[in-house]
């Protein structure tokens, strides 16, 4: 067969479906005005909302007679004073509060917007992948119900129950997408820190979480109210004004250690291509909860092309060493990795060695 493209309205794209040319200029509007091409601050928190919007689903709680969320469909942003409201959601308004300034400009659904901002943000990040998007996803008729989102102080069985449920998620499939904590920072596991980082690397696509949060914790980074709920201590504590210390979630913690993802978690370390092939395959898994994928159209064309890795290999941070590692893994050799020289340093808190950014 061959497949004829189609002209779009705006008179520059072509597209292999009309139902794509709405995202052209949604795309470029986002990079330019939202993102600033930058995998920055806006870049990880809409990638977070692709998860929160998606997981809020439940075959469980439909198998009980319950309404169990329409998955990735949108209901953060058509219900913005419902969901971001509930507790495991504490920070997403930001990115519901960015998306909002599109959603009356473009003729594109909820879900849609989120699944493909999220897929956008994405490639601004040196080493991520090129993910799958999909379109057309109907709008959410009524809020997830609480309860659905996975905390940091939730046990790894809890976890792993609430993923198998809501995305048919496997352990494995659960850990892949924990490669998207190399791309983020929290605000309130801490609520006295701004930013603190999960890896040292946090604008780059990188292995380094999954050997960052195998070092042995040796402080709460500095500066901050250290021992929250859903926080273990961190092997870069060292802060500086708005360059704070590494924080290490408690479930990222557990799920390094836990013997049912810990040989998965370990061969991601210094496995770029591993990691951002898998982390791509169970992206698009989770962008179509709640849908069957036959029924949405393939717009993948209008996703950018990918920021190339920095084509460093994971190092062990200036100050730890292999000495450091708790390694759980008992059937797999640890990696051998070089070490950043000196002692320990600051994690930047720009992009592109900016000394001021957003947030
Ligand atoms: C499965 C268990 C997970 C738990 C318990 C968890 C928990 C958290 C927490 C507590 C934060 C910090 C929020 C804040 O305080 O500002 C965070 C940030 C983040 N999470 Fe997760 N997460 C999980 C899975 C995921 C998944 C599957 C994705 C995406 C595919 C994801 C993407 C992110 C991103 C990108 C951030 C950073 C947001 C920012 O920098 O503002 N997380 N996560
Ligand atoms: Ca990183
Ligand atoms: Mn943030």
């Amino acid at each position: 067969a061959h497949f004829k493209r189609v002209t779009c309205p705006d008179g520059k794209n072509t597209a292999t479906n009309s139902a794509c040319c709405a995202f052209f200029a949604l795309r470029d509007d986002l990079q330019e005005n939202l993102f600033e091409n930058q995998c920055g601050e806006a870049s990880h928190e809409v990638l977070r909302l692709t998860f929160h919007d998606a997981i809020a689903f439940s075959p469980a709680l439909t198998a009980q007679g319950k309404f169990g969320g329409g998955g990735a469909d949108g209901s953060m942003l058509i219900f913005p004073d419902v969901e971001p409201n509930y507790e495991a959601n504490k920070g997403i308004s930001d990115s519901v509060g960015d998306l909002l300034e599109f959603l009356p400009r473009y003729n594109v659904t909820a879900g849609d917007l989120i699944q493909f901002a999220g897929a956008v943000g994405l490639t601004n990040c040196p080493g991520a992948p090129r993910i799958q998007f999909l379109a057309g996803r109907p709008d959410a008729t009524a809020p997830a119900p609480d309860g659905l989102i996975p905390v940091p102080q939730d046990t790894i069985t809890s976890i792993l129950a609430r993923m198998k449920d809501g995305g048919n998620f496997s352990p494995d499939e659960v850990v892949a997408l924990l490669s998207s904590h190399s791309i983020a920072r929290a605000d309130h596991v801490d609520e006295s820190l701004k930013a603190a980082p999960f890896d040292s690397t946090p604008f780059t696509f990188d292995t380094q979480i999954f050997l960052e949060v195998l070092l042995r914790g040796t402080a709460f980074p500095q500066g901050g109210s250290g021992g929250n709920s859903g926080e273990a201590e961190s092997p870069l504590p060292l802060s500086s004004g708005d360059d704070v210390g590494e924080l290490r979630l408690l479930s990222d913690s557990n799920f390094a250690r836990d013997s049912r993802t810990a040989c998965t978690w370990q061969s991601y370390v210094n496995n770029q291509s591993k990691m951002t092939s898998q982390f791509a395959a169970v992206m698009a898994k989770l962008a179509v909860i709640g849908h069957n994928p036959a029924d949405l159209i393939d717009c993948s064309e209008v996703i950018p092309a990918t920021t190339p890795p920095a084509g460093k290999p994971a190092t062990f941070p200036a100050g730890t060493s292999r000495s450091d590692i708790e390694q759980a893994c008992a059937t797999t050799p640890f990696p051998t990795l070089s070490a950043d020289p000196g002692p320990e340093t600051l994690i930047p808190h720009c992009p592109d060695g900016e000394t001021e950014c957003d947030s």
